[in-house]
């Protein structure tokens, strides 16, 4: 139950207006609960509605995407844009491609990118995309073919003005390359700003493929020295999933001196004590699309185990859940305390249940909520449009270097805030305070609609 009846009001017409949407609303709860910290010093935010605006996306987009396997069998799957929030710049975010892809995981999607990309600092709105398509076991053929079908539909709808489209699950460089083809085709214009995660030589920045599991690390690692004087160094890390961030937040860990032992993938988790092996991982993952249990084929001494959740068991100091939605639980959370961690941050969107983040809480580890800890893939989204509208490429170092500006910056604001609040440490507070401000700000500055 909410303290303000304003915020109670409008989340009861967000649950109320779409039942089943149990992900969004999660998403939802988790914001308007740190609003409640300040909203009655804000009676513009009631006088003017802007939360209740703020909660229901501009504009939710979906389309059939019909295609045809290699052996002409033809497939009907459902394509989704959710154009959340262009307060501050265009509709920004990424696409999903995954079998469990509906519209309350896009609109949560969706919701937390508005703040995540407000907390950047950069021009970007929020939006979220995909469908519910499966890329696993596909041949790179039938990815084209549905990449292709799904972009002859969205092409109408994105422009570097407008909406620009990036990767997320089961999206990476090889499926915006299609993607970018066909719209280039279509359009009959060379518009590289329109989707990020391009390959470097059409417009690609340098550090995007690595800038969300690296951006995840710096924040960790500011937040580490900050608030408790520690490092990733001699730590143990585990992190779960084993896909883009999962594998560059590896590798950064591990250049930042702590020692990653734990992997998964949505079967199952390896475990290898002397720290995990990258470029066995990379080949695996990255060059044959492989499942993570071929590991301990390659590496002695590292064992496999069924069941993704399981990876949690092993003991660590920092966690940095990097594979999907909700995969941490109450249970989980206590069994990460009690093998004595002191950090856990969220490199997926919403890994961790609400109910897990106040046992951490409780306990005292210092945590990170994903629309802070995750930003830098977008951040160096942001960071690709602007070179592209330079006609220009910077170099890896430059964009590292920003990157890493970005992630500092982001966790001293979302620190800062939730001293404001009164709740001194509490980042979720902070990041969910600190983003959404600016956003309702442009939202009176620039009247309602
Ligand atoms: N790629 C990016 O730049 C960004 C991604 N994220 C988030 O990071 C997370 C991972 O995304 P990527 O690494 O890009 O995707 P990916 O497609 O490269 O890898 C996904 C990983 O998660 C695992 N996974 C998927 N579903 C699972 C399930 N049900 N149970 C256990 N594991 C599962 C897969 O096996 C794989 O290891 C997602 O929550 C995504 O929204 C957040 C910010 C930016
Ligand atoms: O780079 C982007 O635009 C999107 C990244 C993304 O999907 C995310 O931050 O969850």
């Amino acid at each position: 139950m909410l303290k303000s009846e304003y915020l109670q009001h409008v989340y009861t017409q967000v649950v109320t207006r779409d039942p089943d949407q149990r992900e969004f609303h999660q998403a939802v709860l988790e914001v308007l609960e740190s609003l409640d910290l300040i909203v009655d010093q804000h009676p513009e935010y009631e006088k003017h509605g802007i939360i209740e605006t703020f909660v229901e996306p501009e504009r939710m987009i979906s389309f059939r995407v019909p295609w045809v396997d290699d052996n002409g069998q033809v497939h009907v799957n459902r394509g989704y844009r959710i154009q959340f929030s262009s307060a501050i710049g265009p509709y920004k975010g990424g696409l999903r491609f995954h079998p469990t892809v509906n519209l309350s995981i896009l609109k949560f999607l969706g919701f937390e990118q508005i703040l995540k990309n407000s907390l950047t600092g950069l021009p970007m709105g929020g939006a979220k995309g995909g469908a519910d398509f499966d890329p696993k076991g596909k041949s790179d053929a039938e990815v084209m073919r549905f990449c292709q079908s799904f972009m002859t539909e969205l092409n109408r709808h994105i422009g570097q003005f407008v909406d620009v489209p990036a990767g997320d699950i089961g999206v990476g460089g090889r499926e915006i390359g299609y993607m970018f083809g066909q719209y280039r085709r279509i359009r009959g214009s060379y518009d590289a700003g329109v989707l990020t995660g391009k390959g470097l030589s059409f417009g690609g920045s340098l550090v995007r493929t690595e800038a969300t599991g690296y951006g995840l690390c710096y924040l960790t690692a500011e937040m580490l020295k900050a608030m408790k004087g520690e490092s990733f160094d001699g730590k143990t890390v585990v992190i779960s999933g084993s896909g883009n961030v999962a594998i560059f937040a590896t590798e950064k860990a591990a250049q930042l001196g702590g020692k990653v032992v734990a992997l998964s993938d949505s079967n199952g988790y390896i475990h290898d004590p002397n720290g995990v092996n990258l470029d066995v991982v990379k080949d695996i993952k990255l060059g044959r699309r492989g499942r993570i249990k071929e590991y301990v084929d390659a590496v002695p001494g590292s064992t496999y185990t069924e069941g993704f959740r399981g990876i949690w068991n092993v003991p660590c100091d920092v966690a940095l859940p990097c594979a999907t939605q909700n995969e941490i639980d109450e249970e989980i959370a206590k069994t990460i305390v009690k093998n004595g961690a002191i950090a856990v941050a969220e490199g997926a969107n919403m890994p961790c249940r609400p109910e897990a983040i106040r046992v951490f809480q409780e306990a005292g580890l210092l945590f990170a909520p994903a629309k802070a800890a995750n930003a830098g893939g977008v951040a160096t989204s942001g960071l690709e449009m602007s070179q592209n509208s330079m006609r220009y490429a910077w170099p890896f170092e430059e964009v590292d270097r920003r990157l890493k500006d970005i992630m500092t910056t982001i966790f001293h604001n979302a620190y800062n805030a939730s001293v404001e609040c009164g709740v001194p440490g509490d980042l979720v507070v902070g990041a969910n305070i600190a983003g959404f401000k600016k956003v309702a700000d442009v939202m009176l500055a620039q009247g309602l609609i």
